[in-house]
């Protein structure tokens, strides 16, 4: 099974209106339908519309950073699948770290919402990791074990045909330091043999992206490991000839 890489910018709440204009305009320039990877951006909520219409004729998904699970109704401050589907997305990140650790979303909330994602078809990130703590403690793949098991009890492994993982070890997010080859290669492996356990055919074509610190200086190295299909990225993205050597390292 050939798992086409998939490189996404997590753009988080950063930037300005003309700022992330000039950046779209800078990375699109930079990427065709040719390259070997396909590229996504998520943004910001706001900057979707404008987002969408740049995109229109580009090989470059759109995505956001995280959505409702819920479909409607009085849930202030929440955007919908529908939403963003109608407004152009085809991604969406669910389960970031930030939205775990900093908004305290649980394993089932976030489970509800891979399901809302995927019901009016987004294709869901589902991102999973652990923090240095828990690493310390030697709990990394129970975390993971718990993060991946409350999707698939909530949507069915098979949902995982139309979905994509992201490990992102907390520890390595925003702070330089990336995980070692082994130590990506060993969780990227371990969530494959585990999906394969279920389902086979699911664990060849699921795509699993590496998020933490990736810059060009180790893409090329962390895209080579046979599980990694690509990267989930989040500073290096906000600068274009950065993110499209990341994009092209594959
Ligand atoms: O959180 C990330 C992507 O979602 C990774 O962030 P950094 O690339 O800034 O470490």
């Amino acid at each position: 099974m050939v798992r086409r890489p998939l490189v996404v910018g997590n753009w988080k709440m950063n930037g300005t209106r003309e700022s992330r204009k000039t950046l779209l305009a800078n990375i699109l320039s930079g990427v065709s339908e040719s390259d070997p990877a396909e590229v996504g951006i998520c943004a910001p909520y706001v900057f979707i519309p404008e987002a969408a219409e740049l995109l229109k004729k580009v090989p470059i998904l759109l995505g956001a950073q995280n959505v409702a699970n819920e479909d409607d109704g009085p849930f202030t401050g929440e955007i919908s699948a529908r939403m963003l589907r109608e407004f152009g997305c085809d991604l969406v990140i669910v389960g970031h770290s930030e939205r775990r650790l900093l908004y305290g979303e649980s394993n089932e909330l976030v489970a509800a919402r891979y399901k809302k994602a995927l019901d009016y078809g987004l294709t869901p990130i589902l991102c999973v990791g652990e923090t240095l703590k828990q690493r310390e403690r030697s709990e990394t793949l129970d975390i993971i074990d718990q993060q991946l098991d409350a999707v698939v009890d909530s949507a069915g492994v098979e949902s995982l045909a139309n979905a994509v993982i992201a490990y992102e070890p907390v520890w390595a997010i925003g702070t330089g330091r990336t995980a070692t080859v082994a130590q990506v290669q060993e969780i990227h492996e371990y969530l494959r043999r585990k999906i394969s356990g279920w389902e086979p055919g699911v664990s060849a074509s699921v795509r699993i992206l590496y998020g933490g610190s990736v810059k060009p200086e180790n893409a090329r190295t962390l895209f080579g490991l046979p599980d990694v299909d690509g990267g989930l990225i989040g500073e290096a993205s906000l600068d274009a000839e950065s993110f499209l050597s990341i994009c092209h390292s594959v």
